[in-house]
């Protein structure tokens, strides 16, 4: 008996077969061509140095919440980097934050790393960061771009940009403690210094004191800051899409700021240089290019970000070490109280805020017990031998500010808070990270030494402070922050010169 067929069928089982058998050749060709490829990956290996010991840890996530709960514990050293050296060696493999990476040890790695900066390796953010900071930003650019971006900023970052802004970093200092500090007994110093290095942001970037720009760029920064945290989820009703709407909001005041500043240099009603934005609008590039705003506004916000908590955290961390430290605290009043009495009641200037040196070297010790900025990053752009290893492109290098800061080969004594280890020529070159190193070295790193030297010139000539609780624990976030805000007890000393 015949069976029904549908005409198109015979057809079809052809294209079927054919298809079938085309499929197969596809995948036998295809499977030849990576038992080749892996062959040949393995024999070229065989004459390359081996990959780095250590392990990528789970699938996709690597080693990310180990690390990420050492940092928060504030202890990568203790919890995370001592335990893999110890299994892997000094040069060991992990995986973080989506990407394979390698810890090069200290100090030869940190040398070979920043020697290299732009032709073995270079910046790089995570995506959640660049995407808040904009194309614009110093943090995005790359190579000769970020050189370029560099000589701008450096024109109100350098020394000789810096020079003319003290006396005004000393007012709004003495306007500070007199709001803040003034008939209080008790204050959460935390708060009150993040308060201050905000508002001195304000007015030596924009030139903008207290009022509705200041609370507006102040209430929408928080949430900005926050979305830097986060993984890059970008739905309704996530802290990192709030951020990126804080991000609007913040570039809507900025733009109203820049347009009116632009009119008042063209009109010639301003001098170009009364704070950082000015400087950004009239000072070109080696190029001779002159900024747009959307790079301005990417680099204002850039430079609130990187400059703002890093500060303000330093200097509670500072306060800690000088009150368990009283004899280190009494060398610094002596060296502050000598430039007042020389001062006679002038506002501070740079030539005084250099002579602080024992201040400034304590200010360095606290930041090697406590590093501030905890790690970075770099991508590698091309293959390269390390150490007897090979590490492969695309690989990311992570350096740790803390590696060789407990290292009593190079700091004797390391849990000693010892200033002096700061004087003459310093720890060896490459132990110290603080401020990182080589051409992405901190950009504010003078900005940030007048700001706290000024703090603690008026602090301690003016008030004793003690802490609540000398063992209050302190939490990366991502910066130390005591986790009750550091609360102190003051007392005002004597009345102040400037009140
Ligand atoms: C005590 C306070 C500060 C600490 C501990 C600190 C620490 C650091 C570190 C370790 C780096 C290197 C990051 C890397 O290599 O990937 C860095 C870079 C940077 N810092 Fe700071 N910083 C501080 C204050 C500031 C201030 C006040 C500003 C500006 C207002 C600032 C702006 C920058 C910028 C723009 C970079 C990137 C430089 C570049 O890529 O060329 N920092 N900082």
């Amino acid at each position: 008996m015949g069976s029904w067929v549908h005409p198109n069928c015979d057809i079809d089982n052809m294209f079927c077969v054919s298809l079938l058998s085309s499929m197969g050749i596809v995948i036998v060709i295809f499977t030849i061509f990576c038992g080749w490829y892996l062959l040949l990956k393995s024999l070229l290996r065989k004459n390359k140095a081996p990959l780095p010991l250590g392990t990528f840890g789970l699938p996709f996530i690597g080693e990310s919440f180990a690390f990420i709960r050492a940092c928060k514990a504030n202890k990568v050293l203790e919890e995370f980097l001592n335990p893999r050296i110890a299994k892997y060696g000094q040069v060991f493999k992990t995986h973080l934050l989506l990407s394979p990476a390698v810890s090069l040890g200290a100090p030869e790695g940190n040398k070979f790393l920043f020697s290299n900066e732009y032709k073995l390796v270079q910046a790089s953010w995570p995506r959640n960061v660049t995407r808040l900071l904009g194309g614009g930003s110093i943090f995005s650019k790359k190579g000769e771009e970020h050189k370029q971006a560099r000589h701008v900023l450096m024109a109100f970052f350098g020394p000789n940009g810096l020079q003319s802004f003290v006396p005004r970093m000393h007012k709004t200092t003495i306007a500070h403690f007199a709001q803040f500090w003034e008939g209080k007994d008790e204050i959460m110093a935390g708060n009150s210094i993040k308060h201050l290095t905000f508002s001195l942001a304000m007015d030596l970037f924009m030139s903008i004191k207290e009022g509705p720009d200041f609370y507006s760029l102040q209430h929408h920064m928080k949430a900005y800051v926050a979305g830097m945290r986060q993984l890059p989820l970008n739905f309704p009703g996530t802290i990192y899409r709030k951020a990126i709407i804080s991000r609007e909001n913040l570039f809507g005041t900025l733009d109203k700021v820049i347009c009116c500043r632009r009119k008042d240099i063209e009109e010639g009603k301003i001098s170009t240089c009364p704070d950082l934005l000015s400087i950004l609008i009239s000072t070109p590039n080696q190029e001779g290019h002159l900024a747009t705003n959307e790079e301005i506004k990417d680099n204002i916000l850039s430079l609130l970000w990187a400059g703002h908590d890093t500060t303000n955290c330093t200097l509670t961390v500072i306060l800690k070490y000088l009150f368990l430290n009283p004899h280190c605290l009494q060398e610094v009043i002596k060296e502050q109280k000598e430039i007042e009495v020389a001062k006679a009641g002038a506002l501070l200037n740079w030539d005084d805020t250099r002579k602080m040196k024992y201040t400034w070297q304590a200010i360095q010790e606290a930041m090697r017990l406590q590093p501030i900025v905890q790690m970075s990053f770099r991508e590698l752009l091309q293959e390269f031998e390390y150490g007897g290893f090979t590490i492969p492109k695309g690989w990311r290098l992570f350096w740790q500010v803390g590696r060789s800061h407990m290292s009593p080969e190079f700091f004797p004594n390391p849990k000693t808070f010892d200033p002096s280890r700061f004087g003459g020529t310093g720890p060896p070159p490459f132990t110290y990270l603080a401020f990182g190193g080589g051409p992405h070295s901190c950009l504010g790193i003078e900005f940030a030494r007048t700001e706290m030297v000024v703090f603690l010139h008026h602090l301690v000539l003016n008030y004793e402070w003690s802490m609540v609780d000398p063992n209050e624990p302190i939490a990366m976030d991502p910066f130390p922050t005591f986790r009750k805000g550091l609360h102190l007890k003051i007392h005002k000393k004597r009345s102040s010169n400037f009140l």
